[in-house]
């Protein structure tokens, strides 16, 4: 493994509004990627989560199969996803369960599928309850988020981002073997993520690293260790484009390490709908807008079909 990198940490619990936001500015100036500790989920509910997503992988492959991914979400098997679509590889090395919305229009169109009560009796209800805090702690940073950028703390929730927000909670086990390949595998490709910003929390087994200057070759890579009890987090392409590059959306990929590996990924992507055009502090004559405006729903459509097209 590389250099560990000391990201910074931000305590949600402080009052401190202000002073919070200035600290999450620099990190998103810096690195894009930091930690979130007193976030108010409660570490036994966290606990019951990976007991559950390790309750469903280690079901036999014809029951995760019978939930295989449709519009968006369900199961999607070991190669199924390359990130980096540049790669000749096979996919990444890993397998997911996409679950979403539970009310609203969204939730209407893009229903879950769940594990049988059967199979899992407290599987929904876990998820649920999780699905529910998670967003709650997406949406209090993103009114830190926009403090951080001199907005009003409720931009988000003004321009229609977070009004019935596209927001996907996503279950990963990377295996701890990996099959022989002449080409290298990945747990998890080289690649940006595609929202606003993603709250992750794996189970303490290393692997993801960050290239915090992706101009620059030979990419550098750097792990990121995970602190029990916090979130990482970081910010994602819409909010590049959103800050015109000002807040970075960093490169990151997850190594295999010869150790199985689960983690628990939350994106908060904003409503199909909404438009993410450059903030007007973030642009003027000597620095254009470097992104053109475009629907979050249309942006989201392109980057999946390019991480789904050549599996
Ligand atoms: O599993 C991890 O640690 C990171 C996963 C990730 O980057 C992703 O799914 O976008
Ligand atoms: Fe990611």
């Amino acid at each position: 493994m590389g250099t560990s990198l000391l990201l910074p940490i931000i305590d949600l619990s402080s009052p401190e509004k202000i002073s919070t936001a200035q600290l999450i500015r620099q990190a998103c100036l810096e690195h894009g990627f930091f930690y979130v500790k007193n976030h108010g989920i409660s570490e036994e509910l966290v606990e019951r989560v990976f007991k559950e997503s390790k309750g469903f992988f280690n079901l036999p492959l014809e029951e995760k199969m019978a939930l295989l991914r449709r519009d968006l979400l369900g199961y999607t098997p070991l190669y199924a996803e390359k990130l980096d679509s540049s790669l000749s590889s096979i996919g990444d090395s890993k397998e997911s369960f996409y679950f979403g919305s539970l009310e609203g229009v969204l939730a209407q169109h893009y229903p879950n599928q769940w594990p049988s009560e059967g199979l899992l009796p407290s599987w929904r209800q876990t998820m649920e309850c999780y699905y529910k805090n998670v967003l709650s702690v997406g949406g209090k940073l993103l009114g830190l988020i926009a403090l951080a950028l001199d907005l009003d703390e409720d931009f988000f929730e003004k321009v229609g981002a977070l009004n019935d927000p596209a927001a996907v909670v996503r279950l990963l086990r990377y295996p701890g073997e990996v099959i022989s390949s002449d080409v290298e595998t990945y747990g998890a490709s080289a690649h940006s993520d595609y929202g606003m910003v993603t709250l992750l929390l794996t189970d303490g087994v290393p692997g993801l690293q960050v290239c915090r200057d992706k101009s620059k070759q030979p990419h550098i890579w750097e792990d990121v260790p995970a602190i029990k009890g916090a979130f990482i987090v970081n910010i994602g392409d819409m909010m590049e484009r959103w800050t015109n590059g000002l807040f970075r959306s960093t490169l990151h990929r997850v190594m295999p390490v010869g150790k199985e590996r689960y983690s628990v990924v939350f994106f908060l992507d904003p409503n199909p709908d909404c438009n993410v055009k450059c903030l007007e502090s973030c642009c003027s004559e000597t620095c254009p807008p470097r992104f053109p405006p475009i629907l979050a729903g249309d942006y989201i459509k392109e980057r999946f079909r390019l991480t789904y097209a050549t599996s």
